[in-house]
């Protein structure tokens, strides 16, 4: 069981800087905001899924609330409109990118919120920081865990 937050970066923030620190004060933001953070990944750089060319730095943490989804996915949007995200272009640069991943086994089909996140097992930039933080965490439709995700992503190539 987990609640499992992404975050990703992959442009400067004027006051925080470069993408690796915005994503370390966006931890903090989330623990300010009374999310208790239990686990978090390290800081991973990421080679760009889609057209931005920059890098990304991206982490996972599994966190502690007593909010139920919507609510939680609310105040991950009030932290991004914080760090000054612009939500126009989809799949630009952002500064800071908040996805809520999983929340335990829950299932939910939108709107606005799919649990778990719609592309998770395809995703290399949230299953290698997940492996640290939640590796036996079970993805309630596939029925494979984070460690089984990651593997069967490995042999893909
Ligand atoms: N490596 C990496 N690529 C991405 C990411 C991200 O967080 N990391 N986020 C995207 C839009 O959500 C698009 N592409």
């Amino acid at each position: 069981m987990a609640i499992v937050i992404a975050l990703g970066s992959n442009r400067a923030h004027g006051r925080h800087g470069a993408p690796r620190r915005v994503v370390a004060a966006a931890l903090r933001a989330l623990a300010d905001a009374g999310i208790a953070v239990e686990r978090r990944s390290r800081i991973h750089t990421t080679a760009p899924l889609g057209p931005s060319q920059r890098r990304y730095a991206n982490a996972v943490a599994a966190v502690a609330t007593d909010l139920p989804p919507g609510a939680l996915l609310g105040l991950l949007h009030d932290i991004e409109d914080d760090f000054g995200r612009r939500r126009q272009r989809r799949w630009g640069a952002r500064v800071l990118d908040l996805d809520l991943i999983a929340y335990h086994d829950r299932v939910r089909g939108g709107p606005g919120l799919y649990l778990p996140h719609p592309a998770m097992h395809l995703r290399r930039f949230v299953l290698a920081p997940m492996m640290e933080v939640a590796p036996t965490w079970r993805h309630p439709i596939l029925g494979l865990t984070v460690r089984q995700m990651y593997a069967r992503l490995t042999a893909r190539r």
